[in-house]
């Protein structure tokens, strides 16, 4: 007899998974590796920025008040004293009608308190002297960058599991964070399965295609920042696929596989998560495509059974396994980022589960649309490739018409969520 399976919202499976979160271990890296990794404490800053008042521009530092009676029609001559560029910094106190001269990003001499551009001031030789000619009245504060105007002492400029990016890692250096501590990755095992895979050197065959779900999810893992070990394509024998499987959750931290979770004759991971004693924590959900995603547990370690079907699996993957990874590696933001946006086409496609459809974003006059991308049946591939964003079409409703507004899930956000997306749940189960 054929087993019926009960349904879950999408939002409890999330939660299923999510129960089971770990950090996963803390790890040292150097500053030169630790680009996409997640902050393991968060960024202080250990001293000012800049740590001292300088120059913003090539020019003359000098004292405000000695430009008082400057104009244009009586300029005043100021005795250029000495010269520093950046990394220098001038022994001379600074007197009254004194100017030093200042290349950007030198320290300020003791006694000036503002700076005039070069192209303002006209230079000339007296016996041996170097003079400018002032035309203008200087505030103190003129042209000067002061110590501690970027960041301050002791401030926490970036929180504990922020994903670094290329302005992180120029903060990082900035307080000479040579060191970084960042999540450490976790090894996600991927495991294709199907007697009809071929490699994509091979030649097609009658009755088989080439695998692509195994290089989709390599790619998918890899996005998280988490390493991938791919294990050979296993054909749908239940003895081999317990074996691959025992492997797998032996040398990897989580794993993954793709295909046979559904109910045909030849899908055997639900027989395979008994045999291992695995507990299953579900095996559909009220989604299309990846209604038969299924995920169980073993020991602490979880086990993702996701669909043969490209477009179903690569969804399941985005819902359930990311969030997943990236709080393993420490992320305070592991799901995808949703907006609200407005539809640029119909959908016609009433639905008792939420409906993902792959879509592309646009942006227009300052407003969110998204329309459908190819075909939208779970077993298509190319769409995947178009999308950037899926379209939530709710379960319950009778599809949609342009100029709705939809929640979007955005697939190619860097930055994530908080939260999960959650369904509203207008239809019963
Ligand atoms: N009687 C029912 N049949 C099906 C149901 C159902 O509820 N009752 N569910 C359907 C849904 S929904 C999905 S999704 C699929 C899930 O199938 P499986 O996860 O069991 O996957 P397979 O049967 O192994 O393969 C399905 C499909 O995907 C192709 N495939 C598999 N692996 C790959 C790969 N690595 N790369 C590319 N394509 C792959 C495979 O050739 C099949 O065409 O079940 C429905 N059936
Ligand atoms: O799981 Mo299937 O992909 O719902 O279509
Ligand atoms: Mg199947």
């Amino acid at each position: 007899m054929l087993e019926r399976r009960k349904p879950i919202w999408v939002k409890e499976a999330i939660d299923k998974v999510m129960e089971h979160k770990k950090r996963g271990e803390v790890e040292t890296v150097s500053i030169h590796d630790c680009d996409e990794r997640y902050l393991a404490s968060p960024l202080i800053a250990d001293h000012d920025v800049p740590p001292f008042d300088r120059s913003p521009y090539d020019g003359f530092a000098l004292r405000a008040r000695d430009t008082k009676n400057a104009s244009r029609e009586h300029p005043l001559l100021f005795e250029v004293i000495d010269e520093i560029g950046a990394g220098q910094v001038t022994l001379k106190q600074l007197g009254s009608m004194e100017a030093v001269r200042i290349m950007t990003g030198a320290q300020i001499p003791e006694g000036a308190d503002c700076v005039i551009m070069l192209e303002l001031v006209n230079e000339r030789n007296e016996n041996g002297r170097k003079l400018i000619e002032i035309k203008r009245q200087l505030q103190p504060g003129d042209n000067l960058s002061f110590q501690g105007e970027d960041a301050q002492k002791g401030t926490e400029l970036i929180g504990k599991g922020v994903q670094i990016n290329p302005g992180i890692k120029a903060l990082l250096a900035t307080f000479g964070y040579s060191r970084v501590k960042v999540g450490k990755k976790p090894t996600i095992g991927i495991i294709a399965t199907g007697s009809e895979l071929l490699g994509p050197e091979d030649e097609l065959e009658p009755g088989k295609i080439r695998d692509s779900n195994g290089y989709m999810l390599q790619s998918q893992v890899l996005r998280t920042g988490a390493l991938y070990k791919r294990y050979e394509n296993c054909a749908d024998d239940l003895e081999t696929l317990y074996h691959a499987l025992k492997t797998a959750l032996e040398e990897c931290d989580i794993v993954i596989t793709t295909g046979g979770v559904s109910v045909g004759d030849f899908d055997y991971m639900p027989e395979i998560y008994k045999r291992l004693g695995a507990k299953l924590l579900f095996n559909k959900i009220a989604m299309r495509p990846g209604s038969v995603t299924s995920c169980a547990e073993i020991n602490g370690q979880l086990l993702f059974g996701l669909s043969g079907n490209p477009s179903a699996c690569y969804v399941g993957f985005e819902f359930f396994v990311k969030p997943y990874i990236r709080y393993w590696m420490h992320s305070e933001l592991p799901y995808n980022r949703f907006v609200t946006g407005e539809l640029k086409a119909d959908f016609p496609k009433p639905n008792p589960f939420s409906r993902f459809i792959r879509g592309k974003l646009s942006y227009e006059e300052g407003k969110i649309f998204a329309e459908p991308v190819g075909l939208d049946k779970s077993g298509v591939v190319t769409s995947i490739a178009w999308a950037d964003c899926l379209i939530v079409l709710p379960g319950g409703t009778r599809g949609y018409q342009k100029g709705d507004q939809a929640d979007i899930i955005l697939l190619e956000d860097r930055q994530g969520s908080g939260v999960p997306w959650q369904e509203k749940k207008l239809s019963k189960l």
